[in-house]
């Protein structure tokens, strides 16, 4: 079956948080040095690249990446065309099928430079929580690295996703792939204080 790899690439010098750590590789311990094998170590933020964020990134008390239910993040979920949109609210929503579908990726295209983080990004609203939930939406995802505007410091939307148990997978890499429903798989680290955890997201066709 066909594979969509929609997890972005880790390697030094990629885009991260403005003011995050930057994410290094090196090989700590090479070959040379050590006679038979290469070794390498790894800094980076846990909000790198593709990932997950557990309640506890934006509330004191809540979960941490560990205590996540692993079938959040597999199973079937759709894709939806979410383009050339400034927001995406409950009424962006109000033509879309969205019953039985437990995942939802909205993929907005607007990261155009993938070299680069970008500036401004289409944030969801906060009326969304309670709309997907009603749904039986469990995991959002999106092509961008946030829920929330870059600049927001109150994080509505994370919130209100939180309160409705509805969980956020970001920054995923949507350019080469349609619209339409597939199976996600996208697991989580076993961290077990973190707040966050890069994955190895994949979208796999439902059909040969
Ligand atoms: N909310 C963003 C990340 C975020 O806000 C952030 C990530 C790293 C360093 C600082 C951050 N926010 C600071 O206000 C996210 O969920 O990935
Ligand atoms: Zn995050
Ligand atoms: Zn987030």
């Amino acid at each position: 079956m066909k594979i969509y790899d929609i997890s972005r690439e880790l390697q030094n010098g990629m885009p991260v948080w403005p003011g995050d750590t930057s994410f290094q590789y090196e090989v700590s311990w090479s070959k040379e040095e050590s006679g038979s094998v290469n070794v390498g170590r790894l800094e980076l933020s846990t909000h790198t690249g593709t990932h997950v964020d557990a309640p506890f990134h934006f509330d004191d008390h809540g979960k941490r990446i560990i205590e996540l239910d692993l079938n959040l993040y597999i199973g079937p979920a759709r894709v939806i065309d979410m383009t050339n949109k400034e927001s995406i609210g409950a009424a962006d929503l109000k033509e879309i099928h969205l019953d039985g579908v437990e995942r939802v990726l909205f993929r907005t295209l607007a990261w155009v430079n993938p070299s680069e983080f970008p500036e401004k990004i289409p944030h969801l609203e906060p009326d969304l929580g309670q709309y997907l939930a009603e749904k039986g939406i469990r995991l959002i995802g999106v092509d961008v690295p946030s829920v929330d505007p870059i600049d927001s410091k109150e994080l509505a939307a994370h919130h209100s996703l939180n309160e409705n148990g509805i969980h956020i997978l970001e920054s995923v890499f949507l350019d080469e792939v349609e619209p339409g429903d597939y199976e996600l798989i996208a697991l989580p680290l076993p961290l077990v204080a973190g707040d966050g955890s890069p994955v190895r997201a994949i979208l796999r066709s439902l059909h040969q």
